[in-house]
């Protein structure tokens, strides 16, 4: 468990204006949280609306502030905006209100609890992520597939931590919400009902708010676009950047298109729009289900068990049995069966734009050394290809940090450059974290929640 303090100041944001030519033909959405027609339903502060955020005008902000650490339970909250004097004279009305969110990541390698506490001061102004508690456990829901009862005791340890997070008063107000991500969207219908089904029932004997449709499978499409969302929160930009995020059982990428091109020759599916603060953006964002590092290299061993020449048990000696061309050649050639013919290029990763990439890439960066754990960085897509070709050529050098570092290097180079289509020179920013807040969809999606983000 690991507790990451920080504020985070949309400030491009909080001093747009609206010029006053501009109409709104959006349409217009209060406060689109939970509201008081369903009764037993609790009320949280109002999120605004911000006219004109359009993506041209959007600036890069500074280093989002971190200021000191704080305690878990904080103490009550006194908004001063004034000096003592002035308070006995005119009293202020403290209008902060302190809300939480609990969101689950049920991802395919572990299921993962992110507890978020906002800081509203003013009902005019957006709320503040303040800071946010985070735990892991391994494996993920789908490894109880067989066992749901177990699956949903790992929910029960992580809901443990929101107890101690959150202030006890507010756990009846404090949403919990569960997204599954590929790892349920690989098994069967009946085994991944119940094991939601489960996860439902520990929910409902927990003391927090358990809105309806708050254990689901979330989409792909979501997926890339919660996790661009956040991106938007952590970083401020909405332009210029793309996100590549590879999990066990998926790949998302996801981008905002500059050409018209790149939307016209993308399947339909690809293509998704959403409303943020007033404005319509599109998004190119598909999810691989299958095309996840765990995944891949299941295909690859099945496929080469498939082709009679190396048995799949046998599979993972392949790289050894000639240093060279058996390394990274052969090596090449199984994963290009899994990413052949499947993997959209779109139009604009031949450009110049920087992507983002986080989940595997950074883990298997770190790994075979080409970025520092702590610091992140950027690297071309022929880094890639050069450390893969290193690792593989010499495996018994990097056996003991994974076994599979050979074939999950070759596949993220096989992904970017054949599948993807990006160019050796596009630069990748492998990143954990941005601006201290940990790289995840899960606070697009915990947004979504407390101001729908309208997405079609
Ligand atoms: N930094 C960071 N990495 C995460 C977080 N959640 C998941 N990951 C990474 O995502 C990868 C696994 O993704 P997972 O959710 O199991 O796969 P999926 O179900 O295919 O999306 C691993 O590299 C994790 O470290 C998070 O909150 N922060």
């Amino acid at each position: 468990t690991y507790y990451r303090p920080h504020r985070y100041f949309p400030h491009f944001i909080r001093f747009r204006q609206p010029p006053a030519h501009m109409e709104n033909h959006l349409p217009e959405v209060a406060n689109p949280a939970p509201g008081p027609r369903h009764p037993g339903v609790p009320r949280y502060p109002v999120i605004p609306h911000i006219i004109d955020a359009t993506p041209e005008d959007i600036q890069t902000i500074p280093e989002a502030i971190h200021p000191e650490p704080e305690v878990v339970h904080p103490a009550p909250e006194v908004v001063r905006s004034a000096p003592e004097s002035h308070y006995r004279s005119a009293p202020r009305v403290n209008l902060t209100r302190v809300f939480y969110g609990v969101m689950f990541d049920a991802g395919s390698t572990g299921t993962r609890i992110h507890i978020y506490k906002f800081i509203q001061k003013d009902p005019v102004e957006l709320p503040v992520l303040d800071n946010e508690m985070y735990h892991a456990v391994k494996p993920g829901l789908s490894a109880y597939k067989d066992n749901p009862e177990e699956g949903g005791n790992t929910v029960r340890q992580l809901l443990k931590i929101a107890k101690k997070t959150v202030p006890e008063e507010e756990w009846r107000r404090t949403p919990v919400v569960l997204k599954a991500t590929a790892g349920l969207r690989l098994l069967p219908e009946d085994k991944a009902c119940a094991l939601l089904n489960e996860v439902r029932h520990v929910f409902h004997e927990s003391p927090f708010y358990v809105p309806s449709n708050s254990v689901t499978i979330m989409n792909g499409t979501n997926e890339g676009m919660f996790l661009y969302i956040y991106f938007f929160f952590a970083r401020g930009i909405l332009r210029t950047v793309g996100i590549l995020d590879l999990g066990g059982g998926s790949t998302q990428i996801t981008f905002l298109p500059k050409s018209k091109k790149t939307v016209e020759s993308a399947p339909h599916s690809y293509i998704a729009k959403f409303n943020l603060f007033n404005s319509t953006y599109q998004l190119y964002t598909h999810s691989y289900l299958g095309n996840g590092l765990y995944a891949a290299r299941l295909a690859t061993l099945g496929a080469l068990g498939a082709d009679d020449t190396v048995p799949p048990s046998h599979a993972v000696d392949l790289h050894e049995l000639s240093p060279g061309y058996a390394g990274y050649k052969l090596c090449y050639y199984e994963v290009m069966k899994v990413i052949k013919g499947i993997v959209h290029q779109p139009y604009e990763v031949k450009g110049s734009s920087v992507f983002y990439a986080f989940s595997y890439y950074f883990d298997r960066a770190v790994e075979s050394g080409l970025i520092d754990d702590s610091r992140g960085g950027a690297i071309e897509v022929r880094d890639f290809k050069k450390r893969a070709k290193e690792v593989c050529n010499k495996m018994t050098q990097y056996r003991a940090i994974s076994p599979f570092l050979c074939m999950d290097m070759t596949y993220i180079t096989c992904l970017l450059k054949e599948g993807f289509g990006f160019k050796d020179n596009t630069v990748l920013q492998l990143a954990k974290k941005v601006n201290n807040v940990e790289t995840s969809w899960a606070l697009g999606a915990t947004f979504d929640y407390f101001r729908n983000l309208n997405i079609h």
